[in-house]
């Protein structure tokens, strides 16, 4: 793996000696010369050098290794296709990681590969009840391929209806489905939804009463409509049990309270695979540092806002796919303190319980 880094970090190197090489065409050289010396790729690795080396201490060159390596991707199924999708993943020698629970080298292998993470807190209700054990839904299933083996999914292929098999995403993205523990006619809110991985996810328990899936971006909500269509048939996606809507979630605590069973709150993030690889749309972008720092206060308006619509009793999940310790611990520590102080609600934090089912899939490191 650190072979494959070194190559990476040389063809980096070969490209920007050649930038600076002169060119013969005017067009070029003016290329070179406006060329950012500082690509956001750049500026992430130097962010997470400086903070991620004090918080992961000696772990942080091997995960740093892992973030820089080739992105492994995950096949959710989809159940709702006619095609018997999972023996031919198998067959090209896949398997679905969140039933597997004896293959140690598989999950290190996810496990390094993913940077999420969440965490699972429970609304207290009027009976003060004890969590009861985390139920994963057995219809919530990825595949992978084995360790060492960074062979590439085919694109998905439609059935006779039209749906598609799988849809190809970070492996350790299922686990805030897995984890949200939807039971059969549960109120769900998918407060951050788009482009609709874990709306999909989700949706394959197939038991949920009623769905409300938001993101404030109306242009990813389309993508998002787009992807339930290409996996859901049409009689699962009438209003009756779907509602797509586009508001601004930190706001839903005003829009409706007390109201569901189960609430993802998937927030916005430094997604610091994507910030490490690509400069198109990245947040350490010198135009977007003020988004950037402003974050953990968006992150903590929507996890505040998902508590407030969850029921009491209700459970409420906070993902990222950050290590950013800014933007998981001190979010949720945050909003447990001010659920407390300013709306009177009282919060078990179920990360642990959480854990202790799902870590015999994935190997997880606690902040
Ligand atoms: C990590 S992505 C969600 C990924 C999604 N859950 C999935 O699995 O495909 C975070 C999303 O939050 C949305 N977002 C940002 N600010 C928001 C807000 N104030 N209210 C609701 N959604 C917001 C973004 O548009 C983005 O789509």
């Amino acid at each position: 793996m650190a072979l494959l880094v070194d190559s990476r970090l040389l063809m980096r190197r070969v490209r920007d000696l050649r930038c600076l090489t002169p060119r013969r065409h005017r067009v070029k050289e003016k290329w070179a010369a406006t060329r950012t010396k500082h690509p956001p790729t750049s500026l992430a690795l130097q962010h997470f050098d400086a903070t991620y080396s004090i918080q992961l201490g000696k772990l942080w060159p091997s995960v740093r290794v892992a973030l820089l390596s080739e992105r492994k991707y995950g096949a959710l199924l989809n159940n709702f296709s006619h095609d018997a999708v999972l023996a031919g993943l198998e067959a090209q020698g896949c398997r679905d990681f969140t039933s597997d629970t004896d293959t140690e080298a598989q999950t290190s292998e996810v496990s390094t590969e993913e940077e999420s993470s969440c965490v699972s807190m429970k609304k207290s209700g009027a009976d003060g009840q004890q969590l009861p054990p985390l139920q994963l839904s057995p219809h919530i299933k990825c595949s992978v391929f084995p360790r060492a083996d960074i062979a590439r999914f085919k694109p998905a292929r439609p059935d006779m209806c039209g749906l598609l098999g799988y849809y190809l995403m970070d492996a350790a993205s299922v686990l805030p489905c897995l984890a949200l523990g939807v039971q059969e006619g549960h109120n769900v809110l998918d407060l951050c939804a788009a482009p609709g991985g874990k709306t999909l996810a989700l949706l394959q328990t197939q038991c949920i009463g009623f769905l409300c899936v938001n993101d404030s971006s109306v242009s990813r909500t389309l993508r998002l409509k787009k992807v339930l269509h290409s996996y859901v048939p049409k009689q699962f996606l009438n209003d009756e049990k779907l509602r797509i809507t586009s508001f601004d979630g930190t706001k839903w605590g005003e829009i409706e309270r007390d109201t569901f069973d189960r609430v993802l709150v998937d927030v916005p993030c430094t997604t610091d695979r994507h910030s490490l690889m690509e400069d198109d749309n990245n947040i350490f972008s010198k135009n977007r540092t003020g988004e950037r720092r402003k974050l953990p206060q968006l992150q903590l308006e929507l996890l505040l806002a998902g508590i407030e619509a969850a029921c009491p009793g209700g459970e409420i999940v906070y993902s990222t796919c950050t290590l950013s310790q800014t933007q998981n611990l001190s979010v949720v520590e945050q909003a447990i303190y001010l659920a407390r102080e300013q709306h009177g609600i009282n919060l078990q934090v179920s990360h642990t319980h959480t854990l202790n089912h799902i870590s015999e899939i994935l190997w997880f490191f606690g902040t």
